[in-house]
């Protein structure tokens, strides 16, 4: 039959593998890690990707293009940025029956694809300030458990590389981008995220300091990286050599950024939204808003009904939504609903007889089951407040169910109990190193380590004597802590 066999609340992990399968946006591939992503994904990728490119356009950052293959003697070029990371390399080391003199590296990331050449092309402070950006691929052949859009060895992203005379401009840039990242979660994916700054333990280890948007999935108690936006500040500048001369005829080293977004944003919609009838697509990201079903009777005029639906989709795509007619004659209307309503399509329209005659069309919304009767006069404006509902009310439904899993702790006995009640847990830290590294050695389990999240921007008031909830010196700042992906 149409329906999943199990239930979010359930068994979440098979839920969500059945789900991303039935609602037709993830065939599973032979090769571990990888998937197959079908165009009920492409196209909110594309939805997606056409806003912020649009953005960075106005940014004046402009789009490249630079190889997938790395060399060895670049990729490590400095050892601590790579040191970590180096399990997750995949190389290619023959051609053929042929093994290659050297083996190369697929990038995992750009960074030292890239910086080779921005040495090169800036030479002058009018080669400044220097934007590029890629939509690409990359590889990281991770081992733990694989999941679809979240943890894959292969996944599109966008990675954007600049570099700047000041940190000043620097500084500016990498805000201006995490709040582009905002607008993705919580304007088109309709899921809320905390902006912050990433600790010293959990940062791009290459850079300064990463900040980022933290979404959380209640299901699973845990936090999720959502995108990050890197200061680099001149480290990349100094292995790679990448100076100019200023005004006053000086050299100096720039000042960079770096930063991304990726596929993974999709599975955090997909986990926060869904349910146990399939998908549920907020409108700004769903590639069909409005799928239109006929709903035939024996004597009723059969091709008048399947005419009001091809007119009501024509007149939707005529006022900019995507609308679609299910007219299949081969599948009856309630199996069309359950197909439809397991892909997510946040508003179904059914057209039968009763409607045609009293001018109406009974209007289904996917979120909630509502139903409506609206006369086809004002149709679209209706349509337009409808979806417009759906997507505030999912967004408004996330961010109830994710402020719901917040616990202020200020012990350590507060902490442990919000942790193993999967809470999001926000905390006064001393910031140190040391402690965050006796957390995640303390909270060890099959479950995983507790760790920091993030540094909220926005700091609660932070009496004066407030103790570390972890080891009771001076707490500096508020921090969210929790499990993670
Ligand atoms: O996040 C971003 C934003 C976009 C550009 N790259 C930065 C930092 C990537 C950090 N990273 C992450 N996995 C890796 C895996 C293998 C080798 C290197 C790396 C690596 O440098």
């Amino acid at each position: 039959g149409l329906g999943l066999t199990n239930k979010k609340d359930d068994n979440f992990g098979e839920w969500y593998s059945e789900v991303v399968v039935n609602g037709e946006m993830i065939e599973y591939y032979d090769i571990s890690g990888c998937y197959i992503l079908r165009p009920w994904t492409m196209a909110i990728w594309e939805i997606m990707q056409t806003f912020f490119d649009a953005e960075i356009k106005k940014m004046k950052i402009k789009n490249c293009y630079f190889p997938v293959f790395v060399s060895p003697s670049v990729l490590e070029k400095e050892k601590d940025h790579i040191e970590g990371f180096a399990p997750e390399v995949a190389w290619v080391t023959k051609s053929g029956k042929n093994d290659l003199e050297v083996p190369i590296a697929i990038r995992p990331t750009s960074e030292t694809v890239m910086y080779p050449y921005y040495s090169k092309w800036i030479r002058g402070h009018r080669d400044l300030p220097l934007k590029l950006n890629q939509w690409c691929n990359v590889v990281r052949w991770e081992f733990s458990n694989p999941t679809p859009f979240i943890r894959s060895r292969e996944f599109l992203w966008q990675e954007g590389h600049t570099a700047f005379a000041t940190k000043d401009e620097a500084d500016e840039e990498v805000l201006q981008i995490l709040e582009l990242y905002r607008r993705i979660y919580e304007e088109f994916l309709a899921i809320p995220v905390v902006k912050g700054k990433k600790s010293e333990l959990e940062k791009f280890a290459g850079g300064l300091y990463t900040t980022s948007v933290e979404a959380f999935i209640p299901n699973t108690g845990r936090g999720i990286q959502g995108a990050t936006s890197h200061c680099l500040g001149q480290n990349f500048a100094k292995m790679f050599e990448i100076n100019f001369e200023n005004e006053k005829g000086e050299k100096g080293m720039v000042w960079q950024n770096s930063w991304a977004y990726s596929t993974r944003t999709i599975g955090v919609m997909v986990m926060v939204h869904g349910d146990d009838k399939g998908l549920v697509l907020p409108p700004k990201v769903a590639s069909v808003q409005v799928i239109v079903v006929p709903v035939p009777y024996k004597d009723a005029d059969t091709q008048a009904i399947f005419d009001a639906c091809s007119s009501t989709v024509k007149l939707l795509n005529e006022n900019g939504f995507r609308a679609e007619a299910d007219l299949r004659d081969n599948y009856s209307p309630g199996w069309k609903y359950s197909h439809w309503e397991m892909k997510g399509v946040p508003l179904r329209i059914e057209i039968g007889p009763k409607d045609m005659a009293n001018n109406q069309v009974r209007v289904v919304c996917r979120d909630n089951s509502s139903k409506v009767d609206i006369p086809t006069s004002n149709l679209v404006e209706q349509v337009k407040d409808i979806l417009d509902n759906i997507q505030q009310r999912l967004f408004d439904a996330a961010k109830q169910k994710r402020d719901a899993c917040i616990k202020v702790a200020k012990t350590w006995e507060e902490f442990a109990a919000a942790l193993n009640e999967k809470k999001l847990i926000l905390v006064p830290w001393c910031d140190e190193e040391e402690v965050e590294k006796d957390v995640k050695t303390r909270t060890k389990g099959d479950m995983g380590a507790a760790k920091t999240l993030c540094t909220p921007f926005e700091q609660p008031e932070l009496p004066e004597g407030t103790l570390c909830f972890a080891s009771g010196k001076p707490a500096k700042k508020w921090t969210y802590w929790g499990r993670s992906y």
